[in-house]
């Protein structure tokens, strides 16, 4: 087991990694907040196999619990679902001494964070994440939110967790595409923050593919080790330094808004977003060819999709727009510099995106 701390002073929280310890997380919510009256939030996928059986534990520990499923899928973190979420917490008798808990993938963390620190001003909420995708990434930090039809997550929160459980166990019976699209973000943190787990990464290709839970553990530990990192730095985006985790994510979203929020798996995008913003890197001459191939091979031994076809360049470039990066008009994009370092760069011309847009 490992226990990973984000330092955020008040906010401060653990994340729990560990296996097989799902069912008997009643006592970490215990610990870390005192109300008896737990509403958790699933999608329909994870009901069955995670929401019922932990209601039920959460029920035989004196918690008064409710559970309410929402459709899976990326068209689910929109404003219907929030409402339907906000009027269902009113039906339940929630009040602020109530505690919201996510179980699912990212979709779900993001929607149900939302729907807490909004819901009476904001609840307590703690994160269960049950995909790959959130539990080294999206489960740590407090960005919830929604979608907009022509915007990805743009009304939102920063909205920290009580505490997030991670049970590496649940892995094991995830789809293998939903798995695969969560070691994007794996791979993003070595090509961001840390060039000696890139090197990892590379050596453990065959245990990361069958799922080992040994080599999983050090992963996801130090993913949210290198996220909670820079989080403890610069909470809210203010400095610029939070930035770096977007490495990718100005192509990802548009390609995400673009094809309607169906056709890519948050991650799937993720991957292509980075060859494409070490492409861009590569064409203003800032990284060496060998540093983009180094990242597509990663990418690319780990099933990854690197390329995107069909989606019109000009509706993406249009879709960037949208980028909360986007200052004065003007995009800026996170660009690779080195193995393990990358920095926000403002004023690349819309010309030589549309250039990588179009390759
Ligand atoms: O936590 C962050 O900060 C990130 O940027 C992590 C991203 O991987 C994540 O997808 C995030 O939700 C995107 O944030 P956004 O501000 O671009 O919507």
């Amino acid at each position: 087991m490992k226990l990973v701390r984000v330092n955020l002073g008040p906010r401060a929280y653990d994340i729990e990694v560990a296996s097989g310890q799902l069912a008997q997380s009643a006592s970490f919510f215990q610990a870390r907040h005192p109300g008896r009256h737990a509403v958790l939030i699933c999608d329909a996928n994870v009901r069955a196999p995670y929401g019922e059986p932990l209601a039920a534990a959460l029920s035989k520990n004196g918690y008064r619990c409710n559970l309410l499923a929402v459709p899976a899928g990326e068209a689910t973190k929109c404003t219907a679902q929030a409402e339907m979420l906000w009027n269902s917490l009113l039906e339940c008798r929630t009040d602020r001494k109530s505690v919201v808990i996510a179980v699912g993938g990212g979709v779900v963390g993001d929607l149900a964070g939302f729907v807490a620190a909004t819901f009476g001003r904001g609840l307590a909420f703690f994160q269960v994440p049950t995909t790959l995708l959130a539990q080294v990434d999206s489960s740590v930090g407090g960005k919830v939110g929604i979608n907009l039809p022509a915007a990805k997550n743009m009304v939102g929160s920063f909205w920290q967790p009580t505490g997030v459980v991670i049970d590496l166990a649940v892995l094991q019976s995830l789809p293998r595409r939903e798995y695969v699209s969560g070691l994007a973000e794996v791979v993003k943190y070595g090509m961001i923050l840390d060039a000696t787990f890139f090197e990892y990464l590379e050596s453990v290709v065959p245990q990361l593919l069958a799922r080992d839970e040994v080599v999983l553990e050090r992963v996801v530990a130090r993913c949210c080790e290198l996220k909670a990192q820079v989080v403890e730095q610069d909470e809210r985006e203010e400095s610029g330094l939070r930035a770096v985790l977007n490495y990718g994510h100005t192509f990802c979203h548009a390609i995400e808004t673009v094809s309607g929020y169906g056709r890519f798996l948050h991650g799937e995008a993720v991957a292509i977003g980075m060859v494409q913003a070490s492409q861009l890197a590569e064409n203003l001459n800032r990284i060496e060819q060998s540093l983009t191939m180094r990242q597509l091979n990663l990418l690319q031994a780990l099933e990854l999709p690197t390329t995107v076809a069909g989606l019109d360049p000009q509706q993406l470039l249009a879709a960037m727009q949208h980028d909360k990066k986007v200052e004065h008009g003007k995009l800026r994009f996170v660009l690779p510099t080195r193995m393990g370092h990358v920095e926000l760069v403002s004023g690349v011309s819309p010309e030589v995106v549309l250039e990588v847009l179009q390759s």
